[in-house]
């Protein structure tokens, strides 16, 4: 079952565009004083022109003409200067506001429940991680800062048209009613358009994703047709969220032209009829004139830049959402007072009102060796799981040294108890980097030490660029049990005291298991080990063994009490051991 993760409401969003701004006071008034600078200088303009064409109109020499051209010629100048300095400082405060927004996120992301992720699915992630960050990458950087100028020239803009005469006021004031109505109506409809948008991307990733990564299964189960169906759907309601988005622009936007141009049509006509009356002189009615034709590049900008920037708040609020999930632990600071690992009465469920573990104690000795053995789908990895705090229990408790582990940091957790599975991920970067991050202080010898640890020496010293060979996707690849060498050296390095092995599935050629057992020995050399044992010799081999069904434990003792008691155990035992 999927869920979508949460999206941010406009409060949020607000907040947290003011707590961003305040962030760089300097670098934000800088800007914006550079942007009035540069607005100003080109406001010169049409004042100029006007004066101009008043002293034409009452006599003047060529040498005035000249000069008036000069000083014009200064201000355009000026203007270019102080705008190209103006849009340099914003991209500066664009990107330094974006690379916040990325770091928050990503934090934010990583910080996810397991539980949260794997039910929303990664394509959700996927799209906010992707589609989103660019969406705002490009809001941030180019629409915010265009915005501001556009609205720091319109502001300037008018004042000028007013210094001219009130007059202008009048003509302004009718092209606002249209304006007004036009984007009330646009912008009740779009953040919504935008929204159901990208969700449509997000499902359309969902599905690519699922069936790219289970395309195995869909071949063998024949599911071909169904997710191309699945598929089908997703691009149609995807193609019906962009055409809604598209109407709303086709009404928006020749609406917004005809509000443009009803200001300077009037100008034009009360200027005119003004002039007629002698009440104000033709280079006014010229300035006047300009400046309202002025106005419209910015209001334009204005207008047009909200819809970019409803876009990027949009994907803002899909990314401040993935913040709005609620922990699933909370860190208390209590230490353990020792290694001793227990479950009481854990209750866990998937999905909401299916339990799959219905109420398991289980208190593992410091150093023990346990064995867990049942059916398939009893709950045995599950519980695993829930051993090593990567879910935390619906009701009941899992505590180290008496100290829930849901209370403890995650970096904390890590070197008490950690799960072992053959599902192993080899990160894109140096070798160095995928063993230091289990422990990020270690050097150069204790990585090699804990590569030696588990036997890897041999062709980890055959690379040409030792740690620094580059591994995981683009650099050399490693193979299945090098992967798996890396992962346990891993584990030598955040040295927890108790390991939670989940031999699920064996993936790793018989060559290669003999090499990686005497490996993972040396791992658990020395630590206390919950084994979920799918091959009944290595429940023999355990100081005790915990028989699972149906989600709850039904028999535990030493292999040879179990074996004696008659139950599940003895027959499992039997059977198998009949068969071997
Ligand atoms: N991510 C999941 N989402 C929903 N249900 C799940 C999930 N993982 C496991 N289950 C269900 O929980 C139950 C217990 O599964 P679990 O994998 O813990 O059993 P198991 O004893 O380890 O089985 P196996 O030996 O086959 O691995 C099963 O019914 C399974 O379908």
């Amino acid at each position: 079952m999927s869920t979508t993760l949460p999206v941010a409401d406009g409060r949020s969003v607000r907040g947290y565009a003011r707590q961003l701004a305040r962030r760089h006071p300097r670098l934000l008034w800088s800007a914006l004083a550079l942007h009035v600078a540069a607005a100003v200088t080109t406001l010169a303009a049409p004042r100029l022109l006007g004066d101009l064409v008043e002293a034409v109109e009452t006599g003047t020499t060529a040498g005035h003409v000249d000069r008036v051209m000069l000083v014009l010629a200064g201000f355009v100048v000026a203007s270019a200067v102080l705008t190209r300095y103006a849009r340099y400082v914003s991209q500066v405060l664009g990107e330094q506001v974006l690379a916040e927004l990325r770091e928050d996120f990503v934090s934010n992301a990583l910080a996810l429940p397991v539980g949260v992720v794997e039910s929303a699915g990664s394509g959700d992630l996927l799209t906010r991680t992707s589609r989103d960050v660019d969406q705002l990458g490009w809001s941030v950087r180019w629409a915010l800062p265009e915005w501001t100028i556009a609205v720091v020239t319109a502001v300037l803009t008018f004042g000028a048209a007013l210094s001219v005469g009130w007059w202008v006021a009048l003509p302004c004031a009718m092209g606002v009613p249209a304006l007004v109505v036009g984007l009330r109506w646009y912008l009740s409809r779009a953040k919504d358009g935008y929204l159901r948008e990208s969700a449509t991307y997000s499902r359309i990733n969902a599905t690519l994703t699922e069936t790219v990564e289970g395309a195995r299964t869909v071949e063998a189960l024949g599911l071909a047709d169904e997710q191309v169906r699945r598929l089908d759907d997703d691009c149609r309601e995807s193609y019906w969220a962009e055409r809604y988005t598209l109407y709303l622009r086709t009404v928006f936007f020749p609406a917004m032209e005809l509000s443009y141009l009803i200001p300077t049509v009037l100008t034009l006509l009360t200027g005119g009829w003004l002039y007629t009356r002698g009440d104000v002189s033709l280079g006014e009615v010229t300035a006047a004139t300009l400046y309202v034709q002025m106005l419209i590049d910015p209001v334009d900008r204005i207008v047009s830049i909200l819809d970019e920037l409803q876009m990027g708040a949009a994907s803002l609020a899909r990314l401040l959402g993935v913040a709005q999930v609620p922990d699933d632990r909370e860190v208390t600071g209590r230490k353990p007072d020792d290694e001793k690992l227990d479950a009481h009465d854990v209750r866990f469920a998937y999905v909401p009102g299916r339990d799959v573990l219905h109420g398991v104690s289980l208190d593992v000795g410091v150093g023990e060796r346990l064995a867990m053995v049942g059916p398939s789908g009893a709950g045995k990895s599950t519980l695993g799981r829930l051993l090593a705090g990567i879910h935390p229990p619906r009701t009941g408790e899992v505590t180290v040294g008496g100290v829930g582990l849901v209370e403890l940091p995650l970096g904390d957790l890590r070197g008490h108890v950690a799960l072992v599975t053959q599902e192993h991920h080899v990160f894109a970067g140096t070798l160095r980097d995928n063993l230091a991050l289990a422990a990020p202080g270690a050097d150069d010898d204790q990585v090699l030490a804990a590569l030696d640890a588990v036997d890897a020496t041999g062709w980890v010293s055959s690379l040409d660029d030792g740690l620094d060979t580059r591994v995981g996707s683009g650099g050399r690849a490693l193979s299945a049990a090098q992967a798996q060498q890396v992962a346990l050296a891993r584990l030598v390095l955040a040295d927890p005291h108790t390991l939670v092995l989940d031999e699920a599935t064996s993936l790793i050629d018989p060559r290669s298991a003999r090499h990686l057992e005497r490996s993972l020995a040396a791992v658990l050399d020395g630590r206390t080990v919950i084994a979920i044992a799918h091959r009944l010799f290595s429940a023999h081999d355990a100081d005790r063994v915990a028989v699972v069904e149906d989600g709850v434990v039904t028999e535990l003792g030493s292999h040879d009490e179990l074996v004696a008691a008659g139950g599940s155990y003895a027959a499992l035992w039997d059977s198998w051991h009949g068969r071997g």
